[in-house]
């Protein structure tokens, strides 16, 4: 059918139809239609919305993504018709039925969701379908494969190339914060991309945000890299694996992180940046991504098998995660405790040494320190300042503000104190329940939004002490947090009655 353009600025690969002509054509919203200029020969695919009233019969809305393939001006006259389905939509239904993907059906999928002709609820199946029936290491590779062969990858010609991540899942666990600079300072390449919170409240691209842009594309983290020897940025800007923010995007509004996806995730990054040595720290305890050690154990071999297919170096650290990392979750708060640490803290005890033992083991695999002195080492570099002095650089060279202390970065301006309700030990700290407070009180997006908990397990309170605090940059925001938080019962204070069943015939 020959349509005329209108161009709409609508940030989704998509157009807009009007009913009449979506009838004509025989289409609905959410399928796709392939547009064609004649003139031009330039042809794009989009997922078609449509509107009884908005535009009139006869005419074609373009959203803004798909004329970037077009590149038509308004008033185009354009061919438009019914688009096949995908071949990657079968390979999805084959793993909902519980089947294995091929190399060349992985390389469709991930293909089909890095040119966005995979639309949201397709690409949610495709996670969701992963997440049920889980991914068998063949299939991670080939989905670690997919995922940098579809995106651009960095060539350092100084090795080795060190790299660390951090399958994510316990709060406030920005220990990448002290260990990107340490391995940096120590004269080693550290080129480190993190993805935004996926589970959480705050991913290490969102923290880093609050220090510096994030956002580059790959060459730069390269050249960055070989000027200050490290770089902390948005794995989803760089174009280094592609297919993985996507995928992130479809995941995070779930709360879920499929496993063949998070090895891939995390794997896929490493291996396009070059890395020769990479340290995995995998939290693990209740309300974590990993329950049980034992599951932990079973990943790490799967980390380390998969990074001897691509040709790394893997070691992993299981590492505690029943109880947040530091006291902070929260963009602006967990920066300042972490910068805080550079600056000489020495507390938190909990994000110092975690943050030292893998730095530690990174320096080992690198050689830079002997068997068992690793986390020493890296102690040093931190107590001497080189640490401190190395993020500066890094926060400089992305352009941000390199003399920026801890005490510059405040919280929220809207807080709540959340008091013991008696006296006792804490005994429960759930990590979902104060990932939903933070989330709830903005964050990772509003970067003031966040908790900071002044009493952890085991610490004895007093009746009316504060547990924690909320902050939020919105106090609408903040209302919403303290409503849901007086449902979700995130503390448990020993001797506390969890709940009061009455009997129905005496209330
Ligand atoms: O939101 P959840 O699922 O907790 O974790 C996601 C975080 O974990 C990883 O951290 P890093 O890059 O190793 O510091 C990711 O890059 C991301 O920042
Ligand atoms: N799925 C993921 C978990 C943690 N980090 C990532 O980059 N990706």
């Amino acid at each position: 059918m020959k349509l005329t353009v209108k161009l709409l600025d609508i940030e989704n690969r998509g157009v807009l139809l009007h009913s009449t002509d979506a009838r004509s054509m025989r289409v609905r919203d959410g399928d796709r239609v392939q547009i064609v200029d004649e003139a031009t020969g330039k042809t794009a695919q989009a997922h078609v919305d449509t509107t009884g009233s908005l535009i009139e019969p006869g005419v074609i809305g373009i959203y803004r993504p798909v004329n970037t393939t077009l590149a038509v001006d308004e008033g185009t006259p354009v061919e438009v018709r019914g688009a096949e389905r995908p071949a990657s939509l079968e390979h999805i239904k084959k793993k909902m039925d519980g089947g294995r993907f091929t190399k060349d059906e992985t390389m469709d999928i991930v293909r089909d969701i890095v040119d966005d002709v995979l639309s949201p609820g397709e690409i949610t199946a495709y996670v969701t379908a992963s997440y049920i029936n889980g991914l068998d290491m063949d299939e991670v590779e080939y989905l670690t494969r997919a995922t940098v062969e579809t995106g651009e990858h960095l060539r350092f010609t100084r090795h080795p190339i060190v790299d660390k991540h951090s399958i994510g899942g316990v709060p406030g666990n920005k220990i990448t914060l002290l260990i990107a600079p340490i391995i940096a300072a120590s004269g080693l390449l550290i080129p480190k991309t993190s993805s935004r919170a996926i589970t959480g409240a705050g991913g290490t691209a969102d923290l880093m945000e609050v220090l510096a842009p994030v956002s580059f594309p790959a060459l730069e983290v390269q050249q960055m890299t070989e000027k200050v020897g490290g770089a902390i940025v948005w794995g989803g800007a760089t174009n280094i694996a592609p297919a993985d923010d996507k995928i992130i995007t479809y995941e995070y509004p779930l709360r879920i992180d499929a496993r063949g996806q998070m090895i891939a995730s995390v794997m896929a990054k490493k291996f396009a940046v070059g890395a020769d040595l990479v340290v995995i720290d995998i939290p693990v305890g209740r309300n974590t991504k990993i329950a049980t050690t034992q599951e932990g154990r079973k990943l790490a071999r799967e980390f380390i098998e998969l990074g001897d297919r691509l040709g790394m170096r893997v070691e992993c650290a299981l590492s505690y995660g029943e109880s947040l990392v530091g006291h902070t979750i929260g963009p602006n708060l967990e920066v300042r405790e972490a910068l805080a640490v550079l600056e000489g803290a020495t507390e938190p005890n909990s994000l110092i040494q975690k943050s030292l033992s893998l730095a530690g083991i990174a320096l080992e695999m690198a050689g830079k320190a002997g068997p068992g002195q690793g986390a020493q080492a890296a102690a040093e570099i931190l107590r001497s300042g080189k640490a401190l002095e190395k993020m500066r650089q890094i926060i400089e060279i992305q352009g941000g503000d390199p003399t920026v202390k801890a005490e510059d970065i405040v919280p929220g301006e809207y807080c709540f104190d959340v008091r013991a309700p008696q006296d006792g030990y804490v005994i429960e700290l759930n990590n979902s329940a104060l990932v939903t407070l933070a989330r709830l009180a903005g964050s990772p997006y509003d970067h003031g939004a966040g908790l900071l908990v002044h009493a952890k397990k085991g610490t004895r309170v007093r009746k009316g002490d504060p547990i924690f605090t909320i902050y939020a940059d919105r106090e609408w925001r903040l209302e919403r947090a303290i409503e849901v938080g007086r449902t979700l019962m995130p503390v448990l204070v020993e001797g506390m009655v969890l709940e009061r069943i009455p009997h129905e015939r005496w209330v």
